[in-house]
């Protein structure tokens, strides 16, 4: 039988969990990566991977949860299994706190992490500019060891890898039956999708061993994440600010910020500076349109904009993206345009 061919472009968290369900669910399909930048040079690279989303406003609460407990269920079974170092997964727990109550006190994840519960009196207190605080124990995802994973479990399901910048659509459907868009950013021009834009995000990576729990504030402009081989302090979050460039004012608040926490990282060796550029989007572009080539239509589906939250809806959005696709090989396009 002849396979039915799919391209997957990106090969971020998105677009590499997108490959990989396709690849794993539907082995009638050779499914092929085409992306600029492979790991360790992606956005998703730079995330600390910690899964802790907000709201994303304009999506359906139950929507979101869908994606969440996907991607939370998939990664905590890599992180009971032998494979969590290599994965780079595993559980992790800290504090977010908030200089002012939120107004949503219970995150719509609560009971799908673990022992969600809020901070005690006796516990906010070390925080004196804080009011209000969360404990939790979530899962850290770190793409740096997940992304080359994620890329052997592909190879082994048949799939394949191409650096490519893609720009023409149209000419990728002459060579594919199904294009499946992972590119974040990159659909601003790729798509021409103006309504998403850069979020530029600065973190510091210091040796801190004797740090084991993360701390966050609510407002994201001071966190501090342990990993396997470092931590990663944050964070910055500016809106249409394409720079990839470090910016050392921006280092040094970030330091400033964090050592109000924990005043022991002032001491703490750095180990690097690494900056990404999120794909904001007021909310996730996950549909499916059909393209007219000529005289056939190809089913086209996207994936992107999931601004701070990529790592934490990955799977959940993979899987949902491998719905559509599956539909569209059943399904009738519509009747093409004349
Ligand atoms: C500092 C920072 C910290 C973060 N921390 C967290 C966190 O703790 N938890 C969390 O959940 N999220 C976090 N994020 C957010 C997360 O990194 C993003 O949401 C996620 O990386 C988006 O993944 P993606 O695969 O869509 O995009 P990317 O990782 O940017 O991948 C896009 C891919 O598409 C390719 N591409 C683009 N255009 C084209 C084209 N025209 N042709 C071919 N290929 C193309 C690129 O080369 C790349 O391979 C953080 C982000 C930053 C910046
Ligand atoms: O805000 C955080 O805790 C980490 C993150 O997702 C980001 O910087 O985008």
């Amino acid at each position: 039988m002849k396979k039915v061919k799919v391209v997957v472009i990106g090969a971020g968290v998105v677009g590499m969990s997108t490959a990989v369900c396709i690849a794993e669910a539907l082995p009638f399909c050779t499914v092929t990566i085409l992306a600029e930048k492979f790991s360790p040079d992606t956005t998703s690279d730079v995330a600390a991977g910690i899964l802790l989303p907000k709201e994303i406003p304009g999506v359906p609460l139950e929507r979101q949860r869908r994606w969440f407990k996907g991607t939370f269920d998939h990664l905590l079974a890599i992180a009971e299994s032998p494979q969590a170092s290599e994965a780079g997964v595993f559980l992790s727990s800290g504090y977010q706190v908030f200089k002012e109550v939120p107004s949503i006190t219970k995150p719509y994840w609560a009971d799908i992490v673990f022992g969600f519960r809020t901070m005690t009196d006796h516990e906010i207190k070390r925080f004196p500019n804080h009011k209000f605080g969360q404990a939790v124990t979530t899962i850290k995802c770190e793409s740096l060891r997940y992304l080359p994973w994620l890329e052997k479990r592909l190879t082994k399901a048949g799939g394949r890898m191409k650096r490519e910048k893609v720009t023409d659509l149209q000419q990728l459907a002459h060579s594919y039956d199904v294009i499946v868009n992972c590119s974040g950013l990159g659909s601003h021009s790729l798509v021409g999708d103006e309504q998403v834009y850069p979020v530029r995000g600065q973190i510091i990576k210091v040796h801190a061993p004797w740090l084991k729990n993360f701390i966050r504030d609510g407002n994201g402009n001071a966190y501090i994440y342990p990993g396997i081989d470092y931590v990663t302090l944050g964070g910055t979050q500016q809106v249409n600010d394409w720079r990839l460039e470090v910016d050392k004012d921006d280092s040094k608040g970030i330091m400033e910020r964090c050592s109000e926490f924990v005043p022991s990282l002032r001491t703490a060796q750095v180990l690097g500076e690494k900056v990404g550029l999120r794909p904001g989007r007021s909310n996730v572009r996950l549909e499916r349109e059909w393209l007219q080539v000529q005289d056939r239509q190809v089913p086209l589906v996207h994936n992107y904009g999931h601004y701070s939250w990529g790592i934490s809806l990955s799977w959940g959005t993979a899987l949902e993206a491998l719905d559509l696709v599956r539909k569209s090989l059943y399904e009738k396009p519509p009747r093409a345009r004349l």
